[in-house]
């Protein structure tokens, strides 16, 4: 049975990156997905407005809905400071098993949790099943047409505090105009873009914050 792209990526890993090495894992997938196979990581230059994000907020409890392999996972969780926690969704159990070990060749699997299944399910199960009292940063990069709906139930689950921050992947690219919508007309949020490109191309895309204000 022949290989997946994604398989693809964790062997260009495995046989190129330096094991415990974050930035190493992250400069070899980018370089193979803009030198071989394109895919839909963050990348490293939409992946820089996440690292900011992340070094100013210095969350203790980050969730990203939609691991994929595992790019932004690590991209994040390096940032992360001693004790705090990234809590990432995946329902693809193929991609799930990907992301875990490319997790783990980073050597940051101590500060991440794969939790594997839908969103609309595991938001509501944050609170007992993962002992989360509220998120302080929120990263959403799954289908999206989701990051409304997932936004509503976050909220309906009790999820935010006053300064928690949402951060939302592909807001041209592929776009997200509903959540667009929703997130700048919704008072309780204050929202700013942040131009960029898509992935490994010359492609525009952009980034949207937003603040919750309690
Ligand atoms: C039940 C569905 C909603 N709940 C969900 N719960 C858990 N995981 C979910 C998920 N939805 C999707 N996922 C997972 O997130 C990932 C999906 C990401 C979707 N992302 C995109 O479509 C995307 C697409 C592009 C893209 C841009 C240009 C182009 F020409 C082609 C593609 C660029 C990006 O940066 C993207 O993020 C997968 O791993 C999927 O299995
Ligand atoms: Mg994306």
């Amino acid at each position: 049975m022949n290989q997946s792209k994604e398989q693809r990526i964790l062997n260009f890993v495995l046989q190129n990156a330096v094991r415990g090495d974050p930035r190493s894992v992250m400069d070899t997938i980018d370089k193979y997905c803009s030198q071989k196979e394109w895919a839909m990581n963050v990348g490293d230059e939409k992946g820089l407005i996440l690292d900011k994000t992340v070094e100013e907020l210095q969350p203790s409890v980050a969730l990203e809905l939609g691991t994929y392999c595992g790019y932004s996972a690590v991209r994040i969780a390096r940032l992360l400071k001693a004790g705090a926690r990234l809590l990432t969704v995946e329902f693809n159990p193929e991609f799930a098993a990907i992301a875990k070990q490319i997790i783990e060749f980073a050597g940051v699997q101590d500060k991440v949790k794969i939790l594997e299944g839908p969103s609309e399910e595991i938001i509501p199960q944050l609170k007992k099943k993962y002992e989360v009292d509220t998120l302080d940063f929120v990263f959403l990069d799954h289908w999206k047409d989701r990051y409304t709906p997932d936004t509503i139930l976050i909220q309906e689950c009790n999820l935010l505090r006053k300064g928690s921050v949402l951060l939302a992947d592909n807001i041209i690219v592929p776009g997200a105009p509903e959540f667009l919508k929703y997130i700048r007309n919704n008072p309780r949020f204050q929202c700013t873009n942040y131009p960029s490109h898509l992935e490994y191309m010359k492609v525009e895309d952009a980034m949207e914050k937003a603040v919750f204000l309690g």
